[in-house]
């Protein structure tokens, strides 16, 4: 089986995200975040080619901090504290304006980081949903309250238009190939703590280093 025909795997995907947590000091192990987000886009392509527009931005981010951690500096870009102290330390990159350095790690991570903010509230919105529960619903709540605030309108309105065509919520919970709902939910339930660990580390590094508005 090749990578591409590999069953999408949810429990494989949030493991990814525990992975990132090195347990000494909390640093956030780019491999592993980059393997998570690699696991979502493969999911996410498996549901039509009408969200391509979405997978291929966040392709091309994993790609750039895929080339830094194959670069001669792939030491510095281990995990996330290391890519910041680096690159700020080295001024690699665009505090105010996108000019020298347009693809730096720390705002290529910025755009990831606030994806996984959409990706908590879904998965969280999904683990405590009723039978009746529209996805595009729940997804486009979730995307309403992250995402969206850092896009203009015509991605908003792009986005919000994909979402309709969003499997509905039975679906979803057979593709994600972790069992019956119960045992969605209780893994939910155990691996989202992962996530919204990874996610607070990096918005408590980010806001300490001024980097969350990065343009
Ligand atoms: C089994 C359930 C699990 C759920 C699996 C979800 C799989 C989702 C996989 C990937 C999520 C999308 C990641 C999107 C990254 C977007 C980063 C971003 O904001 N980029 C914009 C800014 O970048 P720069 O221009 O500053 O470089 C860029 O403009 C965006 C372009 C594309 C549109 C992004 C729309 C985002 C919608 C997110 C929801 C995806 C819905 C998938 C539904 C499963």
């Amino acid at each position: 089986m090749t990578a591409v025909e590999e069953k999408f795997s949810l429990t494989e995907v949030l493991s990814s995200f525990k992975a990132c947590l090195e347990k000494e000091n909390q640093d956030v192990l780019v491999d592993h975040y980059i393997s998570g987000w690699n696991g979502l886009i493969r999911f996410m392509n498996s549901l039509g080619t009408i969200f391509s527009f979405v997978s291929k931005d966040a392709i091309n981010k994993i790609q750039i901090m895929e080339a830094f951690r194959k670069s001669s500096s792939r030491d510095q870009y281990r995990s996330l504290q290391s890519m910041v102290a680096y690159e700020l330390g080295a001024n690699l990159v665009d505090l105010n304006r996108r000019a020298e350095h347009p693809n730096s790690g720390c705002r290529t991570i910025l755009r990831l980081h606030r994806a996984l903010r959409w990706l908590q509230l879904f998965l969280e919105k999904l683990r405590t949903s009723t039978e009746d529960s529209k996805t595009s619903v729940l997804c486009t709540d979730a995307y309403n309250d992250s995402l969206a605030n850092y896009h203009p309108w015509i991605i908003r309105k792009a986005a919000t238009v994909s979402f309709y065509a969003l499997p509905a919520r039975n679906t979803f919970f057979e593709v994600m190939n972790v069992g019956s709902i119960e045992d969605v939910v209780a893994m939910l339930g155990e691996a989202m703590p992962y996530v919204s660990q990874v996610y607070d580390i990096t918005q408590q590094l980010y806001a300490r280093h001024n980097l969350l508005d990065l343009p």
